[in-house]
């Protein structure tokens, strides 16, 4: 396959880096898996891909080297994360790691699992203090939703200045059905009048618009990963294999910008862990030739046909012509 250099995506993230510095280094950065042929081990080197357009799947993420069989390609940290309303007491407010001591004292606190994420959390947990979430909270509750929890998050992030407005616009949006539109109309009406009862002033809040809660939606809706931790606790073992009976394994959801752009295959050739907190670790599940196109799976490839195909057209709108569904397996 040809493969065209996606500069714009190139010169949009260098825009995004050096407008944004700060905030981009503390929490969206990515780093190699190897070290090999780096001169400088200390340093690792950039990681062996590239973002390039596909022939059918718009933006794509390709090997640029034979990558192995088992090898981390590279990790990456969320730009955007929250943990889900069931573990919110239970894990880090910031990196969502499981707490090994919970404060049952107060319930309806928020904890931290060290002073590092407490002091990274200061971009949206003071602006967050400020304000009464509880009908936001139950809206979402009530209604089953956890990614306007992310977009809460982005507001505040946006408020006291750790991120810009336009964080996410580098991602794909999904297409929207007027009913969603009309729900997530809901979601902003209560956003804004959550914010306005805190006194955030209408200056604080000119960029949350309708348009833009809409349109940070439709990005997290096909872009946000379930994080469900493979390692963690060593008492956790039993709980997790009990919570995954009930699917209640996800500690919450978040939201990478290099890990967005790997398309899905029911087949794929690489897959994207958690061990103990969002920090994302991409790996090779075969040997990949350099050149060769890396695709995760967006869903549990243990289903059939039918149901596959049924959730990645409802769920991210693309019909699956991966070799897995073509062949009807
Ligand atoms: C998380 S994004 C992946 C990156 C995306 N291709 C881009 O350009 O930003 C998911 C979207 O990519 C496209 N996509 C991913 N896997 C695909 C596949 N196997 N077949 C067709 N489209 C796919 C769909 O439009 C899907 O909603």
């Amino acid at each position: 396959m040809g493969l065209v250099r996606y500069s714009r995506w190139a010169s949009r993230l260098k825009t995004l880096n050096s407008q944004y510095k700060p905030f981009l280094s503390a929490t969206s950065s990515f780093s190699s898996g190897t070290t090999a042929g780096n001169e400088n081990p200390g340093r690792p080197g950039p990681p062996p891909i590239q973002v390039a357009l596909t022939e059918s799947s718009g933006r794509g993420v390709f090997a640029t080297r034979k990558i192995e069989n088992g090898e981390l390609i590279h990790t990456a940290k969320p730009v955007l994360s929250h943990p889900s309303l069931s573990t919110v007491h239970r894990v880090c407010y910031f990196c969502l790691r499981k707490l090994r001591n919970t404060d049952t004292s107060q319930p309806q606190r928020v904890s931290f699992c060290s002073d590092d994420c407490k002091k990274q959390a200061k971009g949206f947990y003071d602006v967050e203090m400020r304000a009464d979430w509880s009908v936001y909270d139950d809206y979402c509750r009530s209604h089953g939703l956890k990614y306007p929890l992310l977009v809460k998050r982005l507001a505040c992030m946006v408020m006291s200045g750790a991120a810009p407005a336009n964080l996410l616009d580098i991602l794909q949006p999904a297409s929207l059905f007027a009913e969603m539109i009309s729900e997530m109309e809901a979601g902003f009406g209560l956003l804004r009048s959550t914010f306005r009862n805190s006194n955030i002033t209408d200056e604080q809040m000119s960029f949350l618009t309708k348009q833009w809660y809409i349109g940070i939606l439709a990005r997290i809706r096909i872009n946000a990963f379930r994080i469900e931790l493979v390692g963690g606790l060593y008492d956790d073992l039993l709980s997790s294999a009990a919570a995954s009976i009930d699917a209640e394994a996800a500690v919450g959801n978040a939201v990478y910008i290099l890990p967005s752009f790997y398309n899905h295959d029911c087949d794929p050739n690489a897959h994207i862990i958690w061990i103990e907190n969002t920090d994302a670790r991409l790996k090779a599940l075969r040997d990949v030739d350099a050149g060769e196109e890396l695709r995760i799976c967006y869903i549990d490839a243990s289903m059939d046909h039918d149901a596959r195909q049924s959730i990645l057209s409802q769920g991210f709108g693309f019909q699956c012509s991966c070799l897995r569904c073509l062949s009807g397996d």
